[in-house]
């Protein structure tokens, strides 16, 4: 299992069995048995709460509620904003969604502090199969989406693989797919973004209008205004991927064999790369289809299937390139179920075949629970013995990047997920003011090296990511002083529109929300 320690360990076990003293019994069971209350409490409450919010969706978008509800609801959010600026304007705003219901790996300290404002805007609002675009509110979940469009026959170009991320997370954090080599990051799929302001004013913007404002919204964590609606491409979907697997045996024909690929734009819709060693890697690259070969299907979601990236592995060490076909709403949460590989953490025995056959129907637990019933032991062993990042770097910087995450961490698997970086304004400025290629390293598990060090490791990752001209995705721990983290981001516009919109008093800035500091 990936989590072992260099000595053998599991990695949840690896606290306990260092120092047994330190921890009391409820601490060793919680840390070795969290799977107990994950498998019988945790699984089950997050199917009630799935069908809860699916039957819900279901019933708004049959009696087509949500269309007509919207305007009231964005008056509640002015109403709410209005109501702060009456009081003065003494402490900063941030949504009032609590810290434990976010993807992001931390619950954000300054729900706490700061005025808190009810966004509660969860709909699908609008199909336009004309102009290919989706109306939707910020809180509509990826699951939401790919299950209202997919059976339309469209999807997002897209559409980031973990169900319950947000619409408005991947726009004001950021958002990743495989297909972004083609399409960029989630911000530059949308069209349009509806925001009130901190005057409680509704601001539209678009590439057309108010564009300054466009173009700073991405990346600024709900810091310039609230946002209450937004436009998204749409392109058709057809009813299958079909999925190429490639085995690579060296760091270099990992690289290049991924490059490749990525360049061949036309040819592949998808591309991801698996490292599961620096030298042992499958490259996968997809098509959408609208027919499977017989014999080829391959239906992943079903619950006895075995976790993705283990299926990926088996693909490894394989002298030709291996093809199946998935169903394209599988594909696109193909790393849902195993939350990348993060379960084997939470649920060792996960992937037996009796597990899977027996229980597998209640997997995944949702991240949201997990944050909300860690308690203070689990968090603290994911703080010290645990890194979770997402490194942005220039595809021409892979291979070094690799090499620095082995010497680091030496976690495997590693994501590999490459994007175009277009030339446009705002906080994620092409170094070279060109249009690049970047590929995103993503790194979750137990770190495998004797000398790591949660702020100083990350540290010296973080400073790597800055010496190559890449970014860091934001839903992590960051331990970037500000002044670091201003020459990784530019914050030109960014200050510009804080000004224009009177922002200072109303929100945080960015690098105030994000930092760790910020964060439990
Ligand atoms: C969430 C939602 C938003 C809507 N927004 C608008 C709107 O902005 N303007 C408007 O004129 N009508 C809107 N409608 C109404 C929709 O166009 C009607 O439900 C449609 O006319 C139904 O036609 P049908 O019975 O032939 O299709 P069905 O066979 O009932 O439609 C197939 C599926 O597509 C869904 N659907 C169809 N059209 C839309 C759409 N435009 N947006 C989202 N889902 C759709 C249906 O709810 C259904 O699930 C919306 C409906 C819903 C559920
Ligand atoms: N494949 C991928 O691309 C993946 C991306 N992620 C990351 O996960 C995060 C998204 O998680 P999710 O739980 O959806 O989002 P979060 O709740 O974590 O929100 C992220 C930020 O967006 C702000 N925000 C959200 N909605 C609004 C709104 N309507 N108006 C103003 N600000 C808003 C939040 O502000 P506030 O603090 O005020 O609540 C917060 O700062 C992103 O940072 C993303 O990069 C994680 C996994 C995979
Ligand atoms: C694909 C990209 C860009 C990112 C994927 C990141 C995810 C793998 C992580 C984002 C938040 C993480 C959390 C956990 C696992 C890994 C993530 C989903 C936990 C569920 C691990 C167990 C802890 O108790 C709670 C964590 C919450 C956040």
């Amino acid at each position: 299992m990936s989590s072992k320690t260099k000595n053998g360990h599991h990695g949840v076990q690896q606290e306990t069995s260092k120092n047994p003293a330190d921890k009391s019994w409820l601490a060793y069971i919680l840390i070795n048995y969290r799977w107990v209350f994950v498998c019988f409490f945790l699984l089950p409450l997050s199917l009630v709460y799935d069908v809860y919010h699916l039957a819900r969706s279901w019933i708004i978008f049959k009696l087509n509620s949500a269309p007509k509800k919207h305007d009231e609801r964005v008056k509640f959010v002015q109403k709410q904003v209005r109501e702060w600026n009456k009081q003065g304007r003494t402490t900063p705003m941030c949504t009032a969604r609590p810290g434990w219901q976010t993807i992001s790996f931390r619950q954000p300290k300054y729900k706490k502090t700061l005025f808190n404002v009810k966004v509660n805007l969860m709909d699908v609002l609008e199909i336009d199969t004309e102009r290919k675009t989706v109306r939707v509110e910020p809180l509509v979940s990826m699951g939401q989406l790919s299950a209202t469009l997919n059976p339309l026959g469209w999807t997002i170009p897209i559409l980031p693989e973990m169900d319950d991320l947000t619409v408005g997370g991947l726009i004001m954090g950021t958002g990743i797919e495989t297909s972004s080599h083609k399409h960029g990051l989630f911000q530059h799929i949308c069209v349009s973004f509806e925001l009130v302001m901190a005057d409680g004013s509704v601001v539209k913007c678009s590439k057309e209008e108010n564009s300054d404002l466009f173009y700073s919204i991405p990346w600024s964590y709900g810091t310039l205004g609230f946002l209450t609606a937004v436009e998204i491409e749409i392109v058709p979907a057809l009813q299958f991927v079909r999925l190429e697997y490639t085995s690579v045996s060296s760091l270099d024909e990992a690289c290049r064999v991924f490059k490749e690929e990525t360049l061949k734009e036309e040819n592949n819709q998808f591309v991801e790369g698996l490292m599961f060693n620096l030298n042992r890697g499958v490259i996968m690259t997809a098509n959408m289809v609208n027919s499977a070969e017989p014999g080829k299907l391959n239906v992943i979601s079903r619950w006895y299937k075995p976790w993705f990236f283990k299926h990926v592995e088996s693909f490894w060490g394989l002298d030709e390139p291996q093809v199946e076909y998935i169903p394209t709403r599988d594909y696109f949460h193909r790393h849902s179920r195993s939350i990348f590989w993060e379960i084997q953490d939470i649920i060792p025995f996960g992937n037996h075949p009796v597990f899977r056959y027996l229980f597998g129907w209640m997997v995944p637990p949702k991240v949201s629970l997990l944050k909300l019933t860690q308690g203070d032991t689990v968090k603290e062993l994911y703080e010290n013995n645990h890194f979770i990042q997402d490194m942005l770097v220039p595809m021409s910087t892979l291979s070094d990047a690799l090499l620095c995450f082995e010497k680091e961490v030496k976690i495997y698997p590693v994501w590999l997920c490459p994007f175009k970086l277009p030339m446009a304004p705002g906080m994620l400025r092409s170094p070279s003011g060109q249009q690049e290629l970047y590929v995103d390293i993503g790194t979750y598990g137990v770190p495998k090296v004797s000398n790591f060090h949660p702020i100083e490791t990350t540290r010296r990752v973080e400073s790597f990511v800055r010496s190559v001209k890449g970014f860091q995705m934001l839903y992590a721990d960051s331990y970037m002083t500000e002044d670091e983290f201003h020459s990784m981001f530019d914050h030109t516009l960014y200050d510009k529109m804080r000004k224009k919109y009177d922002c200072d008093k109303a929100f945080p800035r960015v690098y105030g929300k994000v930092s760790r500091a910020a964060r439990d």
